[in-house]
């Protein structure tokens, strides 16, 4: 079996690479945002009208990141964001801006999904501190509830990803793109009915150079 990480290994290894090794925090998305837009163009996925559903934190920076990797391969993208515009991490403020420039729509969230045929579930990866309720609840019910196919960047939004139990309303995927490690979460009973097909994505964050787990 893959290699499965706890969340603070996930976040050692990121702010590891990040801050001692150099490797910026930009690049390590991209290469996130990369993998999983490969599996969404080589996958069985309709790519007809695509939703991007965007949180403000860094696993809504991925997300917009995949709609412009797809919105330049010209598969028709939309971003709904659950916050305010200037009030995102700073690398996701930095994907809105890349956003604008090529005139990606983005607009607040909504549960009106009826037009999608996918949708990219990036509100909340290993940053998920409490139970999901109240408006996020009632979009993740509506992406659950739709008829589109459900692809999750990094973890399914509202899944604990070391324990593998729903904290809350979440997202029952199609398919997961995992970042660098598969979270232990995912290989418990309960985390395998969330993540549907897990992929792992290299993004250059390697623990073993620095960590024993
Ligand atoms: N540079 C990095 O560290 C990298 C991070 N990556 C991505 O970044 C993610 C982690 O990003 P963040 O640490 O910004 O965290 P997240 O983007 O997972 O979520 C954090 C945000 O969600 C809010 N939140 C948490 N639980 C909530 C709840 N129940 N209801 C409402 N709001 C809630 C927090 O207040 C915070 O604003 C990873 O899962 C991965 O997708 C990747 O881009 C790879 C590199
Ligand atoms: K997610």
């Amino acid at each position: 079996m893959a290699r499965t990480v706890s969340i603070a290994q996930a976040r050692q290894g990121d702010s590891h690479t990040i801050q001692e090794i150099g490797i910026p925090s930009l690049v390590l998305m991209e290469r996130a945002a990369l993998g999983a837009t490969g599996r969404l163009l080589n996958g069985n996925f309709d790519l007809t009208n695509v939703l991007i559903f965007a949180g403000t934190g860094n696993n809504g920076g991925d997300g917009l990141a995949i709609a412009r990797m797809l919105h330049v391969r010209d598969v028709k993208v939309t971003v709904m964001l659950t916050g305010a515009e200037d009030h995102t991490s700073t690398e996701t403020a930095q994907q809105l801006k890349i956003l604008h420039y090529y005139k990606i729509p983005v607009m607040p969230a909504s549960t009106d999904l009826a037009d999608y045929t996918t949708i990219v579930d990036a509100i909340f990866g290993i940053g998920l501190d409490r139970p999901v309720e109240g408006k996020f609840a009632d979009w993740i019910d509506a992406i659950n509830a739709s008829s589109a196919r459900v692809f999750s960047v990094d973890v399914p939004s509202g899944l604990n990803a070391d324990t593998g139990e729903p904290q809350g309303a979440t997202v029952k995927a199609t398919a997961t793109s995992s970042f660098a490690y598969a979270k232990k979460g995912f290989v418990t009973e309960s985390g395998k009915q969330y993540t549907g097909q897990l992929f792992v994505e290299d993004i250059g964050v390697y623990l073993d150079d620095h960590y024993e787990a």
